[in-house]
């Protein structure tokens, strides 16, 4: 493993840091680049053991992590020497300003808007960890143009989701929220009318990606029938069939489950005209975004007998912490929602288990730890997918060049000029819309050299950001 002293690299993301004056480290292209004690490239061992790299002492790094990460995430990032900061529930954004200003990676879950506003005070922020599925909450395009790279975990909680709507069709049909709150208040109301198996009855389910083709799989296995509607056209799971149109899997399914992404395609994408294609007395569930579904409209719906029952864990907004309330100050429609009968309301808890939580913390704390030290790419959500094999302890004075840049033509000749007085011994680039990734390794590099390279790059009018890590 490397030494503390050897974990130095040269960041201009990092310029506002404040470093104690003891540590041999450079964290701007403007200061001086100083070689640690035990001296650049000094690592003698000959096997391929992969080298450490990082942007600089381990300890510098500041995370900020929200909404109450799960710890296997924090042990993680804890175990690399940096400074992790937890709290509980998302911020108000006044807050989260004045936090995310002084930070180099945040983590959060589905709450935590970062949009332009509060990504534009992020001075220092290279990474965000989103530790969940949804990455709607944050300003992807922005978030690249500042040179952020954007980490999710795709499918650890779809499981979970899933099981969780299975068991609310079960509940749905039983109508047995009711009864239960019912003899919760002391009353006793024994009712078959209205109440059925779940066998044989069909469950239309929107949006066939992880979670919903996962749930296709259960509810098979429960005898039900399964239709699914989708933009993209996709292998049907066991007998399931897809249907063309989503008012096809309106007028056919007993149950309709939503599993589609937070995008304006898919905003009240189940409104008043939907209900009433939807069969009198189904039912429907939303455990996707709050947007998707128009409330008031699933309101009339229900009491007009359109439907009969629903269960929602997601809502347009949502409280910031527990112990929050669930009122009409959040949502104007917030008593009327609670007023209905067979109305399941649980709060947004279809990927909270102990399983989901724990496998997206390794997840997501991986991804982010590879980002930091080695700049590997796989996963980003917003950045072109970029790898390279890693430095190993015994390439002695090695650097490796990360270049973030506007996706204009050009970029290379003029990167390549700069690193041309070097050995270039492996080189990738991708882009992804407006934004391009290039990795650099170069050999037989002087730390003085590293400066050079850094103000050069720095330089190019194309520049988003520049890392250098050895
Ligand atoms: N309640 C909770 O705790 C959780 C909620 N979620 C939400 O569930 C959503 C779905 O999750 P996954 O299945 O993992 O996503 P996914 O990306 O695997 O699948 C989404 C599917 O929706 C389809 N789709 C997109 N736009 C559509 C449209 N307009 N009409 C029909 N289909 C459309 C896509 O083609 C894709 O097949 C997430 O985006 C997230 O917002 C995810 C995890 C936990
Ligand atoms: O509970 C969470 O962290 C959010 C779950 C979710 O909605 C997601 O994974 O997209």
């Amino acid at each position: 493993m490397a030494t503390q002293e050897n974990e130095i690299a040269l960041s201009t993301k990092f310029a506002n840091m404040s470093i104690p004056p003891q540590m041999s480290v450079s964290t701007s292209p403007t200061a001086t680049f100083q070689t640690p004690p035990g001296g650049f490239g000094s690592l003698t061992r000959t096997n391929t053991v992969p080298k450490l790299l990082k942007p600089f002492n381990t300890t510098d790094i500041k995370i900020l992590l929200l909404e109450n990460v799960n710890q296997s995430g924090k042990d993680i990032l804890s175990g690399q020497g940096y400074q992790v900061e937890s709290v509980k529930s998302s911020l108000p954004e006044d807050q989260l300003i004045e936090k995310i200003r002084d930070v180099h990676v945040i983590g959060i879950r589905s709450k935590t808007k970062l949009t332009e506003k509060v990504l534009r005070e992020a001075k220092n922020l290279i990474v965000v960890g989103c530790f969940c599925i949804g990455t709607n909450q944050v300003n992807l395009n922005y978030a690249a143009k500042q040179g952020i790279a954007v980490f999710n975990s795709p499918f650890a909680n779809s499981r979970s989701v899933a099981e969780l709507v299975i068991g609310e069709i079960i509940v749905l049909a039983r109508q047995l929220g009711d009864r239960s709150n019912e003899l919760h208040n002391g009353i006793w109301n024994k009712v078959s009318a209205k109440c059925w198996e779940i066998r044989g009855k069909t469950l239309g389910i929107v949006g066939y990606g992880h979670i919903g083709s996962q749930l296709s799989v259960l509810a098979e296995s429960m005898g039900m029938s399964v239709v699914y509607y989708d933009v993209v056209n996709l292998m049907a799971m066991g007998t399931s069939t897809q249907v063309p149109t989503l008012n096809d899997l309106l007028n056919k399914a007993d149950f309709v489950t939503l599993h589609v992404p937070e995008l304006p395609e898919t905003e009240n994408m189940i409104g008043a005209a939907q209900f009433e294609q939807m069969k009198k007395g189904s039912y429907l569930i939303n455990a996707s975004r709050g947007s998707v579904v128009d409330i008031p409209a699933l309101i009339n719906a229900s009491r007009n007998g359109i439907i009969a029952g629903a269960a929602l864990d997601v809502y347009p907004n949502e409280p910031g912490g527990n112990g929050d309330y669930f009122n009409n100050s959040l949502n104007s429609w917030g008593e009327d929602l609670r007023s209905l009968k067979n109305v399941i309301l649980s709060p947004h808890i279809g990927g909270s288990t102990e399983e989901a939580q724990s496998a997206i913390g390794v997840e997501v704390a991986g991804a982010l730890v590879r980002y930091i030290n080695s700049g590997v790419t796989l996963g980003a959500v917003n950045f072109p997918e970029v790898n390279l094999r890693s430095l190993t302890l015994d390439e002695s004075n090695h650097a490796r060049v990360i270049y973030i840049h506007q996706n204009v033509p050009g970029v290379l000749r003029k990167v390549n000029e700069i690193l041309g007085d070097h050995n270039v011994d492996k080189q990738t680039t991708d882009s992804k819309g407006d934004v391009a990734y290039l990795m650099a390794d170069v050999s037989d590099v002087r730390t003085s050299d590293l400066k050079d390279i850094s103000d050069a790059l720095e330089g190019l009018s194309s520049k988003i950001a520049v890392r250098i890590l050895y």
